[in-house]
């Protein structure tokens, strides 16, 4: 069921930019099990949109269909690539390989899944342009040493092993691996679930920061409201593979309409 703020009629950011990409109408299903139904949604330069919802509800396989790396069994997504506007389905794995490390940046939950964790921070962080052709090591020093600062790393541990981080600052090590390419587009996976509260708000302080200098849409998974309240723009509610609701974050989370996002919301945040 749809509520009258669904994706197709949900406001959109005035932005003179189209959308960096377009899902329309997506199916997926493992085996027998149909985990996603008809979502649509799209995403626009300079905004966060969310994906909310409880666990089990297809929030990260959306993501996976969003990022290609699951092809929908109906439905298309469509992402700005050097070409313009393209449906992932008629890219060669080659050209979306590229795509994803050049345009794109996508940051997991578990930054150790990410990092490599047997070369230095430094390294870490200018893998992505030295796959960019980038070679001179003073100068892919010095944006491995500025990356490292705009994360609130001490940059005094350059060439330290991720190791020897914290979880907070393996997190921080990995948006800076991930940001330094300049994504358009960025993929956000529970980036601050398993963080203590703490350090929790740091990071997503940091991450509203980035966002807003950076100017790249963003989309965001978490069963988190408040993480979602405090990054996105946009909401939308999953439960059981379809999006039941969809629009302003504001509007979403303060006046929710549909009966699951009311219980959603009147459960986790204080009133
Ligand atoms: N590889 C897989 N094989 C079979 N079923 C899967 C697979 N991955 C996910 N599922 C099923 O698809 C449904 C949606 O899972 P998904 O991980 O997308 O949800 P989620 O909202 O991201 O949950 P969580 O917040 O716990 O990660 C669930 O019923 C899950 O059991």
């Amino acid at each position: 069921m749809l509520t009258s703020s669904s994706p197709a009629h949900a406001p959109k950011p005035t932005t003179a930019l189209g959308p960096v990409l377009i899902a329309q109408n997506l199916y997926f299903q493992f085996g027998n099990q149909i985990v996603l139904r008809d979502v649509s949604l799209e995403v626009f330069p300079g905004e966060v949109l969310a994906i909310v919802g409880e666990s089990g509800s297809g929030k990260s396989t959306l993501l996976n269909l969003l990022y290609g790396n699951l092809t929908p069994s109906q439905g298309i997504v469509q992402a700005i690539s050097t070409t313009g506007l393209q449906p992932l389905s008629a890219l060669s794995q080659q050209t979306l390989r590229q795509l994803q490390r050049s345009r794109w940046g996508y940051v997991c939950q578990n930054p150790r899944d990410a990092l490599r964790m047997t070369i230095s921070a430094s390294g870490n962080i200018i893998e992505r342009r030295m796959a960019m052709g980038l070679r001179h090591y003073g100068t892919l020093r010095q944006e491995a040493r500025h990356w490292l600062e705009k994360v609130e790393i001490d940059p005094a541990r350059l060439d330290d092993l991720p190791e020897t981080f914290s979880g907070g600052m393996l997190q921080r090590l990995q948006i800076a691996r991930t940001l330094i390419s300049q994504p358009a587009l960025l993929y956000l996976d529970e980036p601050t679930s398993g963080l203590d509260v703490s350090v929790q708000a740091a990071l997503l302080d940091l991450l509203r920061k980035l966002v807003s200098k950076e100017q790249m849409a963003v989309l965001l998974v978490t069963h988190d409201l408040a993480v979602a309240r405090l990054l996105a723009q946009r909401i939308a509610v999953m439960r059981h593979g379809e999006i039941i609701e969809a629009g302003l974050a504001d509007q979403v989370l303060d006046d929710p309409q549909h009966p699951y996002t009311q219980l959603l919301v009147s459960s986790v945040l204080p009133a």
